[in-house]
């Protein structure tokens, strides 16, 4: 019998600034992903559509207020010893108000779009970036050992629509 697999939702939202080429990320300052740039998130919670939970994540790490978020990938994780898979939805933000502030959770900065410090982001970032900076829409899938950098399996596609 197939196992049903068990996965928990996440959104990852990244702030572009198309005009100066530029995107937001955030350095992680406690608990999942420490010490890592990636975008903003985390948890979708009970009562609220993963949309708006991107948007919420987005205002409370980094202080933007995005009028608007377009889903551009989906990405699932899976690590060694942990039978619950992270279903990541990728989200850009282009339309927002308001200026990046440090939050508890993030110090934000800004980067090139094709300047990205891959080398202090999650290891599989560098895969699927490129799709986000080309507008593709992405289904991504990487297995990870316990350590959360060794990566041991990918597979990575673009899709029509998600
Ligand atoms: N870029 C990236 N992000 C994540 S987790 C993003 C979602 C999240 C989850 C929990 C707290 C905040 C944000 C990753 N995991 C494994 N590779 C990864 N790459």
């Amino acid at each position: 019998a197939d196992r049903a697999a068990a996965h928990r939702l996440y959104t990852l939202v990244f702030p572009v600034d198309a005009a100066a080429g530029r995107v937001l990320l955030g350095m992680k300052k406690r608990g999942f992903g420490r010490g890592k740039l990636n975008g903003f998130g985390g948890k979708v919670e009970a009562g609220e559509t993963v949309a708006q939970g991107a948007v919420r994540e987005l205002a409370e790490e980094s202080g933007l207020a995005a009028r608007s978020v377009e889903q551009c990938g989906l990405l699932l994780f899976y690590f060694e010893g942990d039978p619950t898979a992270m279903e990541v939805h990728v989200f850009q933000a282009r339309d927002y108000a308001g200026a990046a502030a440090e939050s508890d959770e993030m110090r934000p900065e800004w980067f090139p779009v094709d300047q990205m410090p891959f080398d202090r982001m999650w290891a599989d970032d560098r895969f699927w970036w490129p799709c986000v900076v080309d507008g593709a829409k992405f289904v991504g899938r990487f297995w990870f050992k316990a350590d959360q950098t060794t990566i041991v399996r990918q597979s990575l596609v673009r899709v029509d629509s998600l």
